[in-house]
């Protein structure tokens, strides 16, 4: 059986839910207290489309406009995942730095990516940065985005399958599809 090693990092201002993102979808738990993370990796068995994968996912230490790249991510990632919280504006304008950085380090070929807005519960109550604006930035990057809570496990999943489909279409093991082939992907 060949299984498939595919590295993802987790990336984003301080406190925005990237660790409980990460634990949702690996251990499918939320954790209660915040605990600040400084870099954790972990490991998760996954299939999709067919094909067996191990994710290796970085959970990295909270990025602000300032910090430094983190080196784990400067090499050998297949795909990142952005993230900011829907109830804090700061860390949706730190996006477009850290996206910035990545470039530096990736090249500027096409990177498989996906913006997240995560804490949607929180929208009646304290959302500071609309949808349209998470859209907006991610159409400018060619990314995807979702809106997600880690809490209420809303769209967690889709957000690593998200990133999974843009690391293979990257490497030319999926065709994307065409606007006119009712979105359907090809397995090449
Ligand atoms: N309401 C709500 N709170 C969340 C959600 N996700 C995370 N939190 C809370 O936000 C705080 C920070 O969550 P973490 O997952 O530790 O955030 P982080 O981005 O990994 O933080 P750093 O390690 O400091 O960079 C914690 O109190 C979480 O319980 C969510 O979807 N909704």
């Amino acid at each position: 059986m060949v299984v498939l090693t595919r590295k993802i990092a987790v990336m984003g201002y301080p406190c925005v839910g990237k660790s409980s993102i990460t634990l949702r979808f690996v251990k499918g738990t939320f954790p209660d207290a915040y605990d600040t993370t400084v870099e954790d990796m972990y490991n998760k068995n996954y299939k999709y489309q067919n094909r067996d994968y191990i994710l290796r996912i970085t959970d990295t230490a909270g990025q602000q406009e300032y910090s430094l790249f983190p080196r784990s991510c400067s090499f050998d990632i297949d795909g990142f995942i952005l993230v900011y919280a829907i109830d804090d504006r700061r860390s949706f304008e730190v996006m477009q730095t850290i996206y910035d950085k990545i470039r530096d380090n990736v090249g500027d070929m096409r990177i498989p990516l996906v913006l997240v807005g995560n804490k949607s519960d929180l929208q009646y109550n304290s959302r500071s940065v609309t949808k349209e604006e998470g859209q907006s930035l991610a159409a400018q990057w060619q990314a995807h985005f979702l809106e997600t809570s880690a809490k209420d496990n809303n769209a967690i999943q889709q957000i690593f399958e998200k990133v999974l489909f843009e690391i293979e279409v990257s490497k030319g093991n999926i065709v994307r599809p065409r606007a006119n082939d009712g979105g359907k992907c090809v397995i090449a």
